[in-house]
């Protein structure tokens, strides 16, 4: 295991750009919505994908568009970046159509799911491609030590490992520090060290001013790195705002489990047993009703075996979706 300062010596310099004069508002108006996507409607011939969904990322942010399986994520998704049209409704990314690729694609970043390079060219040369292809200021040199293919300049697209060609794909977000960046399920196939990587990169894109658009299905990744969330499900946005917003609204759970034969007293709390004999609490005052628990197991000197307690995770929120 590499120690954080170890991480942090491989990457060290980015191009000058003018990611920061955009954060700050290149026309003065730093709230300006980077993607502003309003009353958004998507058909698939009689099947309505996606129903009058709004939402806005804003300059520096990193937006997470998080959902079931068929929620709708790609279609929108693929709509924000100028790949499909909307039935109706309204899509800005940098206050214009996404259509306008004159003016959107040069200043945005997309990691698909897969780049489709060509596999006869090198690493090098795919590198190249994406700097012709974007018309962003970098180097290729620069570029392939950010996403550490460095060793493998030479390589073919064919033989490049899973993980490795997904680093390439990250290539097409890092060169150039674009000022918006899409990542779709970006460490799929990355192994942690290669994830941790791909998070410092990204947080140095961030201190240089991009904004970050991210979909994946690893909650813990969106829940660590996402100033906001939204939940997508049923082609509706379902829930929105920061971590804490969506916990919140749910309640904290205390899991412990009794010894046998059971204690004569009765529990201090109301709880719910499920079939392999563990209690749950669920708690809006979870400091408040573990010191009570614990109160009465020390009272009666009663053991809370494997006991555990802790605020809703975004992964408690997800499984919800969909009972209410
Ligand atoms: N070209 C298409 N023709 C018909 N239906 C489509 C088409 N593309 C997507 N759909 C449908 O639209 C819905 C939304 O699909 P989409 O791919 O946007 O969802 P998603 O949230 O990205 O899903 P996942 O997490 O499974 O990738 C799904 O029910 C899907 O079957």
């Amino acid at each position: 295991m590499r120690s954080l300062r170890e991480r942090h010596v491989r990457v060290v310099t980015w191009p000058h750009c003018p990611v920061g004069a955009v954060a700050d508002g290149i026309d003065g108006m730093s709230s300006t919505p980077v993607i502003d996507v309003e009353r958004l409607n998507l058909t698939y011939g009689d099947f309505h994908a996606v129903k009058d969904l709004s939402f806005q990322v804003r300059p520096g942010e990193l937006y997470a568009l998080l959902g079931t399986n068929g929620a709708g994520k790609t279609s929108v998704l693929e709509t924000v970046e100028g790949h499909r049209r909307a039935t109706s409704g309204t899509v800005r990314v940098f206050g214009r159509s996404p259509h306008d690729r004159r003016a959107v694609r040069p200043r945005t970043g997309i990691m698909l799911q897969e780049s489709g390079f060509s596999p006869d060219l090198t690493v090098r040369e795919s590198v190249r491609l994406i700097g012709a292809l974007t018309r962003r200021t970098d180097t290729v040199e620069r570029v392939l030590g950010v996403v550490n293919l460095t060793r493998k300049a030479g390589t073919t697209v064919a033989q490049l490992s899973g993980g490795e060609k997904r680093r390439l794909d990250f290539a097409t977000a890092v060169y150039g520090t674009p000022e918006l960046i899409f990542l779709d399920e970006p460490t799929t196939g990355l192994d942690i060290r290669s994830r941790d990587d791909l998070w410092d990169t990204v947080g140095r894109l961030r201190e240089a001013g991009s904004t970050v658009v991210l979909t994946t299905h690893y909650l813990e990744e969106a829940q660590q790195h996402a100033d906001r969330i939204g939940l997508m499900h049923g082609g509706t946005l379902h829930r929105e705002g920061t971590v804490s917003e969506l916990t919140q609204a749910m309640p904290a759970t205390i899991r412990f489990s009794l010894p046998v034969p059971a204690p004569a007293v009765p529990l201090p709390l109301p709880a719910v047993r499920d079939g392999d004999g563990t209690f749950l609490v669920e708690t809006f005052g979870l400091q408040k009703d573990l010191h009570v628990l614990l109160g009465w197991a020390q009272e009666h000197s009663v053991e809370l075996r494997g006991l555990q307690a802790g605020p809703t995770r975004l992964d408690d929120v997800f499984r919800a979706i969909g009972n209410g």
